[in-house]
C-alpha cells in the first residue's frame, strides 16, 4: 500500500515503530505534539540508540494541526491519559473503512472502540523497552513481546497485514485471536511495575528483593482474579507467568515468576519503567488511573476486593503530587496492607 501508516505519538513506542518501518521502505507519517522532536525526526533524523541496534532514520513527522487527508491505518502510541485528546485530533483523518491500532499499555481499546467503533479498532500488546531521551533521540533498551489481534477475536486480513508490518521491527511478533489475554497479562505485570516506581531502584532490584515479593505477588494476584472475573485467561510473556498468580497457585510459582522478571529486566538498558521516568525525570502524571485504577473499578463491579491496587493508586498520586518521596518506606506502605 502506498498510503502511509499514520503513527499518532512519536515517542518511545511510536518513534521506534516509525524508524524501523521508514528504514524498511514502508510509507509512514508520524504525528507528535513536541515540535522540536517533530522537526528533528523529519530533518536530521530520529536516532535510535542502545544495545539492540543503533541507527539514524529520517521519518516524515508533523504536528497534529499539519495532518491532511484520510488514512486507513492509524497506530496510536500516546500515553493513556492523552488517548481522548489524540482521538479528537485523529478522527477527522480516519478513513471510513480504516482502523486505529492501540500500541499502548492498559485497556485503551475500549476507549477507542467507544469513539470510532469496534469494527475500526485493533488491539496490540507491546513489551519492548524504550525511553524518549530528547528531541530526535530514543533509547531502544530491549526487545520484548509484541502481539497484535482484532478486539472481537476474529481473524481478518488487515490484522495479518499489521502483523507482517510488526515483524519488520520484531521478527517474533505474534498474531493472536485473543488480544485481551495479553492485555490483561500486561496489566498484571504492569501493576507490579507501578509498585517498582514507588522506589528509586531499578526494575530488577525490585523484583529480586525478597522483602518486596509479598506485595508484588499480591498485586498480580488481584489483577489475575479480576481477569478471571472478566472471563479472560491471561497469557504468559517475558517472565510474567499469569498461572503463578491465579487463585490456588503455590507461592513458589509466583516467586519463580518474580525471579524470571528480575532476570528478563537485567538485560535492558532501560533499567527503570516509563512510570519511574514520568515521576522522576519528566515530572508529570503517570498512567496509574487508566491502568491500575481502571482494574480496581472493574474488580469492584465483579465484587473482587483489591486493597493493594487501591493503595498503589493512592501512593503513586502521593508521589505525583509531592506528598511522598520514592523510597523503600513508600513501597512498604503496600506491604502494610497485607498485615
Ligand atoms: N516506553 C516503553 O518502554 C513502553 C511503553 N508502553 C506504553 O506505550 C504507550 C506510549 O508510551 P511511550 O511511547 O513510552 O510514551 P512517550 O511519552 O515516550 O511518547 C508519547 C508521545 O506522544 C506525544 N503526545 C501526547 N499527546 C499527543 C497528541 N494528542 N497527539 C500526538 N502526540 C501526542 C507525547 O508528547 P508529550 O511527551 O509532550 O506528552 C510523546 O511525545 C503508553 O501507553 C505506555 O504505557 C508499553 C510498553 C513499553
Ligand atoms: C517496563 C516496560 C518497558 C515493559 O517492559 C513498560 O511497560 C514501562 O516502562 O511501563
Amino acid at each position: 500500500m502506498d498510503e502511509p501508516v499514520l503513527i499518532w505519538g512519536a515517542g518511545a513506542i511510536g518513534g521506534i515503530l516509525g524508524a524501523y518501518w521508514a528504514r524498511a521502505g514502508v510509507p509512514v507519517l508520524m504525528v507528535d505534539i513536541v515540535s522540536e522532536h517533530v522537526t528533528a525526526c523529519a530533518t536530521t533524523g530520529l536516532r535510535i540508540e542502545g544495545p539492540v541496534e543503533e541507527f539514524t532514520q529520517v521519518v516524515p513527522c508533523v504536528t497534529p494541526d499539519q495532518v491532511q487527508g484520510s488514512y486507513s491505518r492509524i497506530v496510536l502510541a500516546v500515553k493513556a491519559q492523552a488517548t481522548d485528546s489524540a482521538l479528537d485530533e485523529l478522527m477527522p483523518h480516519l478513513a471510513e473503512d480504516g482502523f486505529v491500532l492501540s500500541a499502548q499499555n492498559g485497556l485503551n481499546e475500549h476507549t477507542i472502540a467507544a469513539r470510532v467503533g469496534e469494527n475500526r479498532t485493533m488491539g496490540a500488546f507491546v513489551n519492548y523497552g524504550a525511553d524518549w531521551i530528547a528531541p530526535g533521540r530514543i533509547l531502544f533498551g530491549n526487545r520484548g513481546a509484541v502481539v497484535v489481534g482484532e478486539i472481537d477475536g476474529s481473524a481478518r486480513p488487515r490484522a495479518a497485514e499489521m502483523h507482517a508490518l510488526l515483524q519488520i521491527f520484531e521478527p517474533d511478533a505474534v498474531l493472536t485471536q485473543d488480544i485481551w489475554a495479553y492485555l490483561w497479562g500486561k496489566l498484571g505485570y504492569g501493576a507490579m511495575l507501578f509498585a517498582t516506581a514507588l522506589t528509586p531502584d531499578s526494575m530488577t532490584k525490585n523484583f529480586a528483593d525478597p522483602a518486596r515479593g509479598p506485595a508484588l505477588i499480591g498485586l498480580a494476584r488481584e489483577v489475575m482474579r479480576t481477569a478471571v472475573a472478566e472471563g479472560v485467561d491471561p497469557k504468559p510473556f517475558n517472565g510474567f507467568e499469569p498461572g503463578a498468580f491465579m487463585p490456588g497457585a503455590a507461592d513458589a510459582a509466583a516467586l519463580q515468576s518474580l525471579a524470571d522478571l528480575a532476570e528478563f529486566n537485567s538485560g535492558t538498558a532501560k533499567t527503570h519503567t516509563g512510570i519511574y521516568r514520568d515521576l522522576a525525570v519528566r515530572k508529570r502524571k503517570t498512567e496509574v488511573d487508566p491502568q491500575v485504577g481502571a482494574v480496581a473499578l472493574i474488580a469492584a463491579r465483579h465484587g473482587v476486593d483489591t486493597p493493594l491496587l487501591r493503595r498503589l493508586v493512592e501512593l503513586i498520586h502521593d508521589i505525583e503530587d509531592g506528598r511522598r518521596e520514592m523510597s523503600s518506606e513508600t513501597f512498604h506502605e503496600l506491604t502494610r496492607v497485607l498485615a
